[in-house]
């Protein structure tokens, strides 16, 4: 970001030198067999400034990195000036340069410790105040819907960051959850998801909350008018609206024009990105489902990683340290993609909620300068709680042409200890079996050994891992609000050091507008074949196709 592309730097051709000449030579299970200190050399324990209970262990130890590779990958962070952008950040800085906004998901989580002076950062602890005083008074019953009765059911309409977020985070602290207040979210503009949604709601007893940023997103918009037009056909009065639809938005204008008044809205700030939301009042429907002391503990969690990655030395500071590695395999291994793999159901939407945070944030060729880029950025993000994700893809991550770097999630102690903890420890077994597997493989020698001196060469060959396919681990005591706030922060201020690295703007998403462009003027020539003009000869044939058996 200091105004070069991130190949100019003298520590990135460093490491393609390095690359080029010891690739080859880098091989894990020689790496361990020549340092026995290796383990304790590349792993840390992060305990929060302010909460020596919230801790995790990140062992980085199963990557291909020796030390001189990874001092000259912190170099390049050094010579990327990582460490002035991220001050520029936490001082309310405009860095998102295209749409001249400040980033401040870290004010959101502030308490107390930075001074930030940008419009609306003081308003924070009101909105905090208001989202505590509504969730109280929902789950405590004294809110109460227009016939009197209880709030029993949360409805989010939300689409990308003001859905996401919600989902996991509430997946994620479903122990911490008043059971008997169901959470729902919509998201798909596909009625199927709406329509089955409300099959299971009752108008007398539902809330439903419209996030969205700008209060313009065609699919939250039309999702929330059909579920107030389902309201109010059973409701008849539209002045009952005010007790069953909360707004979370930037947009006044917008939400009142929607028919929610202001003192039913949830204010948040254009410097607070989609992506990086759940901290404002998109999440509402947390502190709803856990409690606000609960939604508290998570910021808390979230700004003790904010603090670290301010003071912690780079050598030391685990957001760089993810970051610094993911970029060694994208772009000088060509890894194409990051997994992520919880083992801990309750984490099953995490790779879901970073395929946004970070494809949406990384995910481009150009610099903030307008220069296309000569290297590649953001990685595809994907994977799936383990052990699931064991019984379909590993075999590829195992056995595959492509290299897979992986990052394993799990839990010391689970909220669930059935059979004394069985089910947990066999999770865990499999949790520590599949990194030791991915680095070290299995031999040729290995195998023949094991199968006898009969066994056919295919057989054999077929029964060989390589090994030495690199993957972090993290493990944490357990999974509280305030770990699980850590966890999010320590990954988002991963992916701002992997863009200040490329020199991206991590900030916009300028990439989603064409398709919506596109489907706006489609949607005004979809009711007759004559209409559909401009466009190419497959568009055309398709949406000829669809008016030929569309029944209404
Ligand atoms: O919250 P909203 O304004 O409704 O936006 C919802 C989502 O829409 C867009 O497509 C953006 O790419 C996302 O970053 C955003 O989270």
């Amino acid at each position: 970001m200091s105004g070069k592309l991130a190949s100019e730097y003298a520590s990135w051709k460093k490491l393609q030198s390095i690359y080029d000449a010891e690739h080859s030579k880098l091989i894990l299970k020689d790496l361990f067999a020549a340092d026995p200190e290796r383990f304790n050399k590349f792993s840390r324990e992060y305990v929060s400034p302010d909460d020596p209970s919230v801790t995790f262990l990140l062992d980085f130890s199963k990557n291909l990195v020796t030390e001189p590779i990874l001092g000259t990958l912190l170099d390049l962070v050094r010579e990327a000036q990582l460490e002035t952008y991220r001050d520029k950040m936490f001082a309310g800085e405009h860095i998102n340069t295209s749409e001249d906004r400040a980033v401040l998901h870290v004010a959101l989580r502030n308490f107390n410790d930075f001074s930030i002076s940008e419009a609306g950062v003081n308003e924070v602890s009101g909105v905090l105040a208001h989202m505590k005083e509504f969730s109280e008074a929902v789950r405590s019953g004294s809110w109460k819907g227009y016939t009197g009765k209880t709030i029993n059911t949360v409805v989010n309409i939300g689409i990308g960051g003001s859905d996401l977020g919600p989902v996991m985070v509430t997946e994620a602290l479903k122990p911490y959850s008043k059971r008997d207040l169901t959470t729902h979210f919509v998201s798909n503009i596909d009625g199927t998801h709406l329509a089955e949604t409300l099959r299971l709601c009752d108008p007398e007893t539902t809330l439903f909350i419209i996030a969205s940023k700008t209060f313009t997103t065609q699919e939250t918009i039309t999702n929330a008018t059909s579920a107030r037009d389902w309201f109010l056909s059973t409701a008849k009065d539209k002045a009952h609206v005010a007790k069953h639809f909360v707004a979370l938005s930037t947009n006044t204008k917008a939400v009142t024009e929607f028919g929610i008044s202001e003192s039913n809205m949830f204010q948040f700030w254009d410097w607070v990105g989609g992506r990086y939301s759940l901290w404002s009042a998109i999440g509402l429907s947390i502190a709803l489902s856990i409690g606000y002391d609960n939604f508290e503990q998570l910021l808390k969690g979230a700004h003790g990683m904010d603090k670290h990655f301010k003071t912690a030395p780079l050598e030391k500071n685990l957001p760089v340290l993810l970051a610094v590695l993911g970029i060694w395999y994208n772009d000088f291994y060509g890894a194409q993609t990051h997994a992520l793999l919880p083992y801990d159901q309750y984490l099953h939407k995490f790779a879901d909620y970073f395929q946004q945070g970070d494809m949406e944030s990384n995910g481009k060729f150009v610099t903030k300068g307008g220069e296309r880029v000569n290297y590649q950025t953001g990685p595809i993000i994907w994977g799936a709680a383990g052990t699931n994700g064991q019984h379909s893809f590993y075999q590829l991550v195992h056995q595959g042409t492509k290299l897979i770097p992986a990052d394993f999630i799990a839990p010391a102690t689970t909220h669930n200890p059935i059979g004394h903890s069985k089910h947990h420890r066999i999770l865990l077994s499999n949790f520590f079996a599949q990194p030791e597997a991915l680095a070290f493989g299995k031999t040729e020698e290995e195998v023949r050994k094991e199968l006898g001196p009969n066994a056919s060469e295919p057989l054999i060959k077929s029964k060989v891992f390589e090994g030495n396919r690199p993957s972090n681990s993290i493990i944490f005591p357990l999974l509280t609000p305030s770990t699980l706030g850590a966890l999010i922060a320590l990954y988002e201020h991963k992916i701002f050091t992997q863009g200040v690295i490329w020199g991206i703007n991590s900030f916009d998403q300028m990439g989603v507008e064409l398709g919506k462009v596109l489907a706006k003027a489609i949607l005004a020539q979809l009711e007759k074949p004559e209409d559909v003009k401009g466009h190419d000869s497959s568009t055309t044939g398709l949406i000829h196709y669809y008016q030929k058996y569309r029944k209404e």
